[in-house]
């Protein structure tokens, strides 16, 4: 190192040092303010009732003490968020003493004669006076001049308009516990020795943030702030989760005081992605948005009463060898059902239903019907049909319930209630004994006491026992769902140019296996889509921006649902069509490829650097997918991947040798991955008693360093040290491409494949030179 670079050091230590100085000063006052607030909550809780007037007597009172109730609950309510807020700071200002900051610019702006030295952080610290930032949260709109420019000339935007100037230094630090590890004066991409560094490190269950080195067109993806649709086509490991979860915290920071992470919601892949993502935001002083899987959201959406197959379900039959005629006919209803065809189909149907169709459900209590399916169609159709079907069903369920009242009144003198009220607990008398003494029926002086009690209990046994018919009412369970969509397979009109060629055997395939009560994966959405036309639905208003992750996953048609459940939401998509595994299967549209939703409102970005691999790997992957010379590796160099050919009785036992293998190179995270469900079962069973590993399953939420074994379509998403893919020859068929790329895309840094019966046709494309073979 060089005097001046010495001298460099030195001071930018010794600055380190002093910011860390008021870092520490910030801390001790925080900790006495949060000490001083921390006992208000506890004496306000304690003490609530005490100060609290309570006076039930009239009218006036009781008013007195509501108003005296909120405003204790008020002030209780002011005091736990100023705990809550300090306490967030005191972490925030905890991670910053670890490590203050990983940039500086200087960057002299247009017409002014200073300098500013600009220290970037996860958050901003101001010095003592609270007068000039110490650090600058990343997210500020100086700070994106770190992200989008080398020395020279720069600009950044402000909310009025742009600021122009000149970049005269642009500097990283790699800091860990308040000492500079090393620092780098950089050219023209920021962090190409830093990401060399992370990018080398082992590979974490848990994603890490990325603020130190977010590249050029990432930041321009996280920072958007203009279009309602985003989407992102990146190829595999470009940092589109990365920038996904950057972003979240980009969109708290701009638009704090009027955006929460309550109202972003993540629509995620499987549960594991879940919790791996699951510590970015709060690594970054952020609240998690919420999450689920889109599955999570139908299931609940229709309830305990169906059984819904799930997409991992779905993928194990489209990857099982059963390719009978029944399996031709689902794969060409799953590519139906996926189209705005289909959705369109649905639209017209509804509106037929308007005039006739709907089906309902009698409405029986004791194995009697109360209220016939014809009664209530006749009520509904009765109704003026210039009303929207979800109305009608309103005023339905009204008229249904007041004769539900009715019904209980009749009940009550029946000679069932008579006998269950004889077998009461005791505890059931004392219930009604009180409530004849609340309503002061009860006195010990009259003559009926025991008929009223008599009474009251037969009243008690009939409304406990009319509870869940009144519930199915409210709940619109009278509707016959699955017979009104199953319908539309027995009558839908044959004259419909956009229906497939083998319509009627899926229409016949479709009714068979629903009537079994198991909802195929690829019918859910259409049924719970036909539930809101038919229901009616408000609109999620709370949620205000949705991230939908390996959106290539999405069909147009959930597409079109998920716009319609969140119409004021602005939406970022982020997505691989080379990853699309279940539509690469069985040959349907995507959310990325279909071009309906490419409307004004879209804009797309795409990203062709990739940073997960080495640049061997990402040779020889890209090799595997048409288009894949446009991806770009950074240049992080690793071992070709190998394949290995071994006999079919011997793989197991060569797949454990290659374990251990990677274990002594210090690999920790170690995936195995195999084609299907059955082949991780298998294979797991016959080496856990010999090596400590994990399985992966569809219901897993979290998996360890060590070795997985998991089968390839649980994979996405996320990254291993080392990969060994258990047999290469059983992906045979194009429509696994998608797949075969998608697991050869998930190691860092080793990836080894083993085949049984000659490398897969699907590396064809994939010179001799980019992998060897053992
Ligand atoms: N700018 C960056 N700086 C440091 N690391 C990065 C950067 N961008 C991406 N990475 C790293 O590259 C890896 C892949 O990133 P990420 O998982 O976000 O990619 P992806 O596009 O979602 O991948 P896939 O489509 O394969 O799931 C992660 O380890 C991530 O930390």
């Amino acid at each position: 190192m060089s005097e001046i670079q010495n001298n460099d050091l030195r001071e930018e230590q010794e600055r380190v040092n002093s910011v860390v100085k008021v870092i520490n000063q910030k801390i001790k006052n925080l900790q006495q303010n949060t000490g001083t607030v921390r006992s208000d909550v506890l004496e306000i809780r304690k003490s609530f009732w005490e100060d609290v007037t309570v006076n039930t007597d009239e009218p006036d009172d009781i008013i007195e003490t509501a108003a005296s109730i909120k405003q204790q609950a008020e002030l209780l309510s002011e005091r736990e968020r100023t705990h809550k807020h300090m306490d967030k700071n005191l972490k925030t200002l905890a991670r910053l003493k670890y490590s203050p900051y990983f940039g500086r610019i200087d960057f002299l702006e247009e017409g002014e004669e200073r300098v500013d030295q600009v220290y970037l952080g996860i958050a901003s610290l101001m010095d003592e006076n609270d007068e000039n930032f110490l650090i600058y949260d990343w997210r500020a709109p100086i700070s994106s001049l770190y992200y989008d420019y080398s020395p020279g000339y720069a600009q950044y935007k402000i909310p009025k308009g742009i600021i122009e100037g000149e970049m005269t230094l642009k500097r990283q630090f790699i800091i860990r516990q308040a000492d500079i590890k090393a620092m780098f004066d950089t050219g023209v991409t920021i962090g190409d020795e830093i990401l060399q560094e992370v990018l080398g490190n082992n590979a974490n269950t848990q994603m890490k943030s990325i603020v130190a080195t977010i590249q050029r067109e990432q930041n321009e993806i996280i920072r958007n702030e203009r279009s309602k649709i985003l989407i992102v086509q990146g190829a595999a490991g470009s940092g589109k989760t990365s920038a996904a979860l950057q972003r979240v915290a980009y969109l708290l920071y701009r638009y704090r005081g009027t955006l929460n992470a309550e109202n972003i919601m993540l629509f995620s892949p499987n549960p594991l992605f879940n919790s791996y993502v699951a510590t970015v935001l709060p690594e970054l002083g952020e609240e998690n948005m919420q999450q689920s899987t889109f599955q999570e959201y139908l299931t609940e959406r229709l309830g305990k009463s169906y059984d819904v197959e799930d997409p991992f379900s779905q993928m194990e039959f489209l990857l099982s060898e059963n390719e009978g005629e029944s399996y031709f006919i689902r794969v060409e209803a799953i590519r139906f059902k996926s189209s705005l065809e289909f959705k369109e189909i649905i639209d017209q149907y509804a509106v037929k239903l308007s005039t006739e169709g709907l089906l309902f459900k009698d409405i029986s209590f004791r194995g009697d019907v109360i209220i016939s399916r014809n009664e209530i169609s006749e009520y509904f159709y009765g109704l003026e049909n210039s009303y929207s079907i979800p109305n009608r069903i309103q005023l339905v369920k009204e008229w249904l319930l007041k004769e539900l009242k009715r019904a209980v009144k009749r009940e009550r003198s029946r000679s069932w209630v008579e006998e269950e009220v004889q077998f009461l607990e005791k505890e059931d008398y004392m219930e009604a004994f009180k409530k004849l003494q609340e309503k002061n029926q009860f006195t010990e002086s009259t003559f009926d006491d025991f008929e009223r009690e008599q009474r009251l209990l037969a009243e008690m046994v009939v409304k406990e026992r009319f509870k869940p018919v009144f519930a199915r009412v409210k709940n619109l369970r009278f509707i016959d769902l699955t017979e009104i969509y199953l319908r539309l397979f027995k009558q839908t009109d044959q004259a419909v140019k956009s229906l497939p060629k083998h319509w009627s055997e899926i229409c016949k395939q479709t009714i068979n296996i629903i009537q079994n009560l198991v909802i195929p994966y690829e019918d859910a959405t259409p049924i719970v889509y036909l539930q809101d036309l038919i229901e009616g639905r408000k609109s999620n208003t709370s949620i205000r921006h949705i991230f939908i992750d390996e959106a290539q996953d999405y069909t147009p048609f959930q597409f079109a649902f998920i716009q319609r459940l969140f119409p004021y939401s602005k939406m970022t998509l982020l997505g691989d069509f080379n990853q699309a595994i279940f539509s690469g299967a069985t040959g349907s549209e995507t959310v990325l490829t279909d071009l309906d939703i490419r409307k004004k409102e879209v804009e797309t970005f795409v990203l062709t650097k990739t940073y997960r691999s080495t640049k061997e790997i990402v040779e020889f992957s890209s090799a595997l997918i048409a288009g894949g010379e446009k991806i770009e590796p950074f240049n992080r160099r690793g071992k070709k991947p190998t394949v290995n050919q071994v006999e079919k009785t011997k793989l197991n036992g060569e797949v454990l040798e290659k374990i251990k293998e990677l274990r002594s190179e210090g690999q920790q995270t170690v995936a195995v991955i195999c084609r299907t469900e059955a082949e991780s079962k298998s294979l797991f069973e016959e080496l856990k008693g010999r090596i400590p590993l994990h399985l992966i399953e569809k219901g897993t939420v979290s998996y360890e360093k060590g070795i997985n074994v998991i089968p390839s379509y649980l994979a996405k998403g996320i990254e291993f040290d080392a990969v060994i893919i258990y047999d290469c020859s059983r992906y045979q068929n194009e429509s696994e491409r998608k797949l075969f790329y998608t697991v050869c895309t998930r190691p860092m840094h080793v990836l080894h494949m083993f085949a049984t019966n000659g490398i897969s046709p699907l590396m064809n494309g994939a010179g001799k030179d980019l992998y060897d073979i053992v």
